[in-house]
């Protein structure tokens, strides 16, 4: 994998860049986490960091043989609006977890997202599987919060970050003794995940410049990766044939929000993907 595939014209941060949605998300998460470290000042969140149960191994979890299903507690997005209520995120992840889920993502994203790091912490009360803080990490602050609230596994976004805070950050989140998700859109940003030392990568189907969805990414980038890499397939899972196709493209997992969330029983949707993945398994596929 090379640079070639360089910026789109308006990628690059400037004077005359359009502002994306991603660029709008991100003005609002750096308000809400000064705010945020105004009422808890880092030395106190390093404190609870340090005193929370230890992470469980998600590398290893995910490394695991057969399709892992990571479920998603998502209530809306920005490209959706409102998906769902989600009254209690423990009695879902429940769901998801007695479905067959290997891994809970849940959404900490208050304002397009409409989570929160309550939900993180009831959903690490609820279920013994690894739990990921999906959010738009932009400082080490953020880091700490996850691991005070149980996270194991953090998001951390490529087209979010310059390179020496994306590699600042990963060693924060493993020296924390969690696992970084470094998630990419495009062959450049999976050679500076590489770079940045991430064995976690997950391929976004999304553009969240623009939101599109474009599942063939996945199929472009995963042939590039080492062998070591834990591939993730997210976004625009609908049931078992996008599972099955992303598989099919070499993926570990598959990272599934709203084709769950809708569904009347999203314990039942979540089996559904899994046996999908059992059966691929048993075929070596
Ligand atoms: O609801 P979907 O299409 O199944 O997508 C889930 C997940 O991939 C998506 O929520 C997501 C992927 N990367 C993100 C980064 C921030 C917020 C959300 C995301």
């Amino acid at each position: 994998m090379t640079a070639e595939h360089a910026h789109a014209e308006g990628d690059e941060a400037g004077p005359s860049a359009p502002v994306s949605v991603l660029d709008e998300i991100l003005a609002g998460v750096r308000e809400d986490v000064a705010r945020r470290q105004e009422q808890v000042p880092l030395e106190r969140i390093r404190e609870l960091a340090a005193a929370a149960p230890p992470p469980l191994d998600a590398y290893a979890a995910l490394r695991r043989p057969g399709v892992a299903v990571i479920a998603e507690v998502k209530r809306s997005s920005p490209s959706k609006g409102k998906l769902a209520e989600i009254a209690d995120p423990a009695d879902l992840a429940g769901d998801y977890a007695a479905g067959g889920a290997r891994a809970i993502s849940v959404l900490t994203e208050g304002r397009w997202f409409g989570g929160s790091l309550d939900d993180l912490a009831a959903v690490r009360a609820a279920v013994n599987i690894p739990v990921l803080r999906k959010d738009f990490v932009v400082s080490s602050y953020q880091v700490h919060e996850a691991r005070a609230h149980g996270a194991d596994l953090v998001l951390l976004i490529v087209a979010a970050l310059e390179q020496n805070a994306l590699v600042g950050l990963l060693e924060r989140i493993e020296s924390l003794g969690m696992t970084a998700l470094v998630e990419v859109h495009d062959e450049e940003e999976a050679d500076r995940a590489l770079e940045a030392g991430a064995q976690v990568i997950g391929v976004n189907a999304r553009d969240l410049r623009t939101l599109e969805v474009d599942r063939s990414v996945f199929e472009r980038i995963a042939p590039g990766l080492p062998s070591s890499i834990v591939k993730i397939a997210e976004s625009g899972v609908r049931g078992p044939h996008d599972l099955i196709r992303y598989a099919s493209a070499g993926a570990d997992a598959v990272l599934v929000g709203e084709g769950l969330v809708t569904q009347k029983s999203p314990r039942e949707a979540v089996a559904e993907l899994v046996n999908a993945g059992n059966h691929l398994s048993l075929l070596h596929i």
